[in-house]
């Protein structure tokens, strides 16, 4: 996490004391960096520059609307799953032809606001969806664009929930359904065939599944241009990890190559979905310790953000660093769960941890730039995080944080 470190003795954001936004903004508070995000994005971008590409920033992992306006005004394209995503890419100014969208639940309604903006491409997840979407095009006087999110039975080796390219998951439709499934397609009035998809996971820290995914898909390419079905792009989706610990993941620029290397010179652009690998590095979450628990067993030091804020640990038994704002002798410390307010033993940000820690102190969880803040609730009633964007010297808030009064907005008791 290059652009959050230390300067005499404090944790910066840029060029920005995380102190002084814990201090103008409140906590619990997720800060990005502008910088990060610009690397990170072009990381991918430049690898590509001299091939055929479209790099769609996956909404999921951080849809705020101030990080998908960085990304668009670098030229991103956008891979989204519901309509809600859709509509913050175009709040924040992203190009509507250069949209994918993925899911396996799409409804009619999200469709024909799909068609209507114009986007590039659908990821169809399922031979009942290609029925509704060449109805829904049908209805709305238009021809829609797809792809066939295929399913290669690869093992991505991740978090069983972040697995999604084996036969046992929801994901895509069979890659050996797949030929028969684009000869339906290639006869419906409403449907015109552009690509082929698959998304294997997510994390993944060895390039070899998706070359292994890659080869699958190929091998599907040449099987449909024999039956002259001829295809303009290849999505393989997102899932490169990053470090959160010691991981480590290959850069970008490396896993590109390899993939060059499998497509060859065949004519077909490449369509990337990366979320996580362009957010997470690109964000932390400021926590200030309320209460020091110390016990026989353990020790809890009990913060300010729970797993409201931040899911990843409680759901996926994820590690994120948690490291002081402003380091304390190192003697002092000892071993604290760091837990939050919420009422479920899994609320937790992380376990045992040496620290050397007081009330007040402020905490930075690290790399909690994707699947942070969009995989928020309002449990226990709390309110959510602030999100703050850094720009060099300058912190824009980019979402206020709720008030109470927005707990309760839109809500009612019966009349009688
Ligand atoms: C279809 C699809 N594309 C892209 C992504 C982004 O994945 P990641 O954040 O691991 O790059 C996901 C999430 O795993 C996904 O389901
Ligand atoms: N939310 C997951 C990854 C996204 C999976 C989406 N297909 C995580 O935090 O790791």
């Amino acid at each position: 996490m290059t652009h959050f470190s230390y300067r005499d003795g404090e944790l910066f954001a840029e060029k920005v004391s995380l102190t002084a936004i814990a201090e103008r903004y409140g906590t619990p508070t997720y800060v990005y960096s502008r910088a990060a995000l610009t690397e990170h994005f072009r990381a991918y971008s430049e690898a590509l520059n001299d091939y055929p590409h479209l790099v769609c920033y996956a909404v999921k992992a951080n849809s705020n609307i101030g990080v998908l306006n960085i990304l668009a005004r670098l030229g991103a394209g956008f891979d989204i799953v519901s309509v809600g995503e859709l509509e913050r890419v175009l709040a924040a100014g992203g190009d509507a032809s250069k949209v994918i969208f993925s899911g396996v639940g799409k409804l009619p309604h999200e469709m024909a606001r799909a068609l209507e903006a114009g986007i590039h491409c659908f990821n169809v997840e399922s031979e009942a969806e290609l029925e509704v979407l060449n109805e829904v095009a049908g209805e709305c006087g238009t021809v829609a664009n797809i792809s066939l999110r295929v399913n290669p039975d690869v093992d991505a080796k991740t978090h069983p929930y972040i697995s999604t390219g084996l036969k046992e998951n929801k994901f895509g439709i069979d890659i050996h359904r797949a030929p028969d499934v684009y000869s339906r397609a290639s006869e419906l009035p409403n449907i015109n065939i552009v690509g082929v998809d698959c998304h294997i996971g997510s994390q993944l820290t060895d390039t070899s599944p998706f070359i292994d995914a890659l080869q699958r898909v190929l091998a599907l390419v040449d099987e449909l241009s024999a039956r002259g079905i001829a295809l303009q792009h290849l999505d393989l989706g997102g899932g490169l990890g990053v470090r959160y610990q010691n991981e480590q993941p290959p850069h970008p620029a490396e896993y590109i190559a390899a993939l060059r290397r499998e497509l060859g010179d065949r004519d077909l652009t490449l369509v990337l979905e990366p979320g996580r690998s362009i957010a997470a590095n690109a964000g932390v979450l400021l926590t200030r310790v309320q209460y020091l628990k110390p016990g026989d067993e353990k020790n809890f030091a009990i913060v300010d953000a729970a797993m409201n804020d931040m899911i990843r640990p409680a759901l996926y038994q994820a590690w994120l660093s948690i490291d002081p704002v402003i380091p304390r002798e190192e003697g002092n410390s000892r071993h604290w769960d760091i837990v939050g307010p919420v009422c479920e033993t899994g609320d937790f940000l992380g376990k045992d941890r040496a620290l050397a820690i007081e009330p007040n102190d402020l905490l930075c969880v690290g790399s909690s730039g994707a699947y942070g803040f969009t995989m928020s609730s309002n449990y226990n009633s709390r309110g959510r995080a602030a999100e703050i964007m850094v720009d060099g010297d300058q912190a824009y808030e980019v979402r206020q944080r709720e008030s109470l009064a927005d707990l309760i907005r839109g809500e009612t008791i019966l009349p009688v």
